[in-house]
């Protein structure tokens, strides 16, 4: 790689995140005014398949940027390309050669001992990552420069947004030819975002499909040329962040709320909590209460 991040990446726009130098298997930066993440898998050698030590630092990564008030766009992506075969990915899913029999195994997990030790030995928490890109108060764009397979097509179902690799973006649910399946937003979700049909077919046959295919059933916005897909992004971001930050929350957590249950309700009724305490109506009632009296609606009506 030219500048020993990604071929993709422009090393004048984007400067390490803080938290992120000792990261091993992913990279993470921010743009130079804080507004934008670039976080981004970084095992090209495997098609950026995932260890537990590489959904560790994801986590890591999201939730720093989850909490940083500057951010409001976070784009997703794979490094490459493969230093072996040039190949490219977005994500190939867990890394089968780590995976147990109760999940995928951290190094030293074979030989722990102890309740504690066993109970972290098997790890599916690539889960708790889907959730916190679904929960995540800002917009997610998945750049997909090449394979997204198995776990890393369900991390782009999850995403709000994807753009893709015309040349080399190509996409695979490879869950049932090894013996695993994402019943949750992997499949569930994915068919609400493409159809029964669609979803049935990408799973029972585990065709690939390319970009363009991709575009046509709706599991991708935007397809472009490889060299201009980080600068898609980009401008993507920045078009949001000319947003008002209040009402794309609101947006992505209304849309969330459909299929999320309770949980999408109660992220969304959180934020409207957010908004009532803004009003005096909401002042008047805490005011009462702290100031030991009957409170006084008497100015706020029942609006119609
Ligand atoms: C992604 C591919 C279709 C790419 O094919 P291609 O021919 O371009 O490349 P190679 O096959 O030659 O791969 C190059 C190199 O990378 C290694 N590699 C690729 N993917 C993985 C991987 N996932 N794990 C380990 N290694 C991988 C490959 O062996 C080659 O190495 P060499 O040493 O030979 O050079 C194709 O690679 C492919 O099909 N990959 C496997 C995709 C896959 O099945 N992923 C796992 C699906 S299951 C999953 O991800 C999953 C994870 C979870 O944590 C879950 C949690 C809870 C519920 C469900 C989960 C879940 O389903």
């Amino acid at each position: 790689m030219s500048n020993g991040v990604s071929d993709l990446f422009d090393p004048t726009i984007w400067e390490t995140a803080p938290g992120a130098a000792n990261y091993t298997d992913i990279t993470a930066h921010l743009s130079l005014d804080g507004r934008i993440a670039r976080i981004a898998f970084d095992r090209p050698e495997v098609r950026n398949a995932f260890r537990p030590h590489t959904v560790d630092e994801l986590f890591d990564a999201l939730e720093r940027v989850r909490v940083n008030p500057r951010v409001g766009v976070v784009l997703l992506t794979g490094n490459g390309p493969s230093p072996k075969d040039c190949g490219w990915a977005f994500c190939s899913g867990g890394d089968q050669r780590i995976r147990g029999r109760d999940g995928y195994k951290y190094s030293d997990s074979e030989t722990a001992v102890g309740p504690e030790a066993q109970a972290r030995a098997g790890r599916l928490h690539i889960l708790e990552v889907q959730r916190l890109i679904r929960f995540m108060p800002k917009i997610v764009i998945a750049l997909v420069p090449g394979w997204a397979a198995g776990g890393g097509h369900s991390l782009n179902v999850v995403c709000d947004l994807t753009i893709a690799s015309r040349e080399h973006a190509k996409f695979k649910q490879t869950d049932a030819d090894v013996g695993s399946f994402d019943a949750g937003y992997g499949s569930a979700y994915f068919a609400r975002q493409v159809g029964q049909k669609f979803a049935r077919e990408i799973f029972f046959l585990a065709r690939e499909y390319d970009a363009e295919r991709a575009r046509e059933i709706g599991a991708v916005n935007e397809v472009v040329p490889h060299a201009e897909l980080e600068t898609t992004g980009v401008e993507w971001a920045r078009t949001i962040l000319g947003k008002s930050p209040t009402a794309i929350r609101m947006l992505k957590y209304a849309m969330n709320a459909v299929d999320d249950g309770i949980v999408g309700q109660q992220l969304f009724a959180g934020e409207t909590t957010r908004l009532a305490y803004g009003t005096d109506e909401a002042v008047e009632g805490r005011d009462s209460f702290l100031e030991k009296r009957e409170p006084d609606w008497a100015p706020y009506p029942y609006h119609y």
